[in-house]
Order: structure tokens, then sequence, then C-alpha cells
């Protein structure tokens, strides 16, 4: 059964409207707002138990996202864990943390994981970014966005359009796409 729309389970609003505006007519992205218990381990992981548990929760085809940001001093780190690294630190914590290094470069990592239903092994699809961190600079309405600088500016910064086709969610939908036009779903 070819699909017709993706239910895409998340709880963060800033996703949900990236992810329309990057995949636009290709296909219609339905949102459930389920909260899916996130476990520890590496981003695949991570995203496809994510993606499984989702599956489990509505009891059907589950699209879910995880995003990571990885500091390359710190060997990759807060990677997966970014989400409560930013909440207890801050923009300005999450700086200090490079303060000793040299190097502040940073990868922002998507990885969708699509299941689909209970049971079924999920399919990644994984996009990077390479940037830098600096002070924040721009709206501060999405995450980390001030503070992960690409080629002059913050994705703060950046019109959302021109956030959306540079972006790790970006290159990911592009997968996506791919593997959709592929139709061997
Ligand atoms: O493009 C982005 N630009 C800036 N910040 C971002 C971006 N994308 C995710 N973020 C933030 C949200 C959360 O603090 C953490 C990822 O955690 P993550 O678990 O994937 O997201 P979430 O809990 O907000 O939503 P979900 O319900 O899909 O799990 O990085
Ligand atoms: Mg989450």
């Amino acid at each position: 059964m070819p699909l017709t729309k993706l239910n895409f389970i998340t709880g963060n609003k800033n996703k949900l409207a990236e992810v329309r505006a990057i995949l636009g007519n290709v296909i219609e992205v339905d949102n459930q707002a389920v909260d899916v218990p996130e476990i520890q381990g590496s981003i695949e992981e991570i995203a496809k138990e994510k993606a499984r548990r989702a599956a489990e929760a509505i009891n059907g085809p589950a699209l879910t996202e995880d995003t990571a940001l990885e500091f390359d001093a710190l060997k990759g780190l807060p990677g997966p864990y970014i989400k409560t690294f930013m909440e207890s630190l801050g923009h300005e914590g999450l700086n200090k943390m490079l303060d000793g290094f040299e190097d502040r470069s940073a990868q922002a990592v998507c990885t969708f994981a699509f299941c689909r239903g209970p049971g079924e092994e999920p399919l990644i699809f994984q996009g990077r970014t390479a940037g830098t961190i600096v002070r924040p600079r721009g709206p501060t309405n999405f995450g980390w966005d001030p503070i992960f600088e690409y080629e002059g500016q913050t994705y703060a910064e950046m019109d959302k359009e021109a956030k959306n086709k540079i972006s790790h969610r970006y290159k990911a939908l592009v997968k996506l796409q791919q593997w959709l036009a592929e139709g061997q779903h």
C-alpha cells in the first residue's frame, strides 16, 4: 500500500513547521504530539527506538526525528543529549563548554526514523550540516539556532527559506524524499 501521508510524531512545533515547509507539496504531513520516551545510546539507536515506540503508541505507521548537536572538541558530545544540555546550561553555558578549546566546530545531525507499525524494523534517513558554536545572535524561538553559525550567519539570523536549503533537517528530508520516490514502501 503506497504511503499517502506521513504521521510525524513530535512535540516540537518548530520541527513540524520546517518539515511541512520542506516537504511542501511532496506529501501530506500529519502530526501527533505523543510523548515518546527517549533511550540512551548512539544517535541511530535512539532514533530507531523512538520510531518503534511511536508506532506502538499509535498502533500504526510513525515518522519520528531526533536532533543531535555534536561538538567536535568534545568528541561528539552533547550529541543526542543536546536537549538536556540546552535546558540546563542555555546558550551561554553551551558556549562556555568550548571556551577552553580552540576548536568551536560542531555538527548538526538530524535523523528521521520511519516505522511501518508495531514490531517492524525502522528505516533511518540522516542529514548533517557543519557549523561553528558562537555567542547567541538572532531570534531565540528555536533551540540552539542562535548559537549555530553556518557561513557567517547563525541559523537564527537566516531567513527560514535559507535555513531550509542547507540545514541538517533538509538534508535528511532529501533522503526521505528519495525513498518515497522509489515507491518501495
Ligand atoms: O534545527 C534546530 N535548530 C535549533 N534547535 C533544534 C533544532 N532541531 C532540534 N532542536 C533542539 C530541540 C531540542 O532541544 C533538541 C533536540 O531534541 P529532540 O528530542 O530531537 O527534540 P524535541 O524533544 O524538541 O522534539 P521531539 O518530540 O521530536 O523529540 O534540539
Ligand atoms: Mg525529544
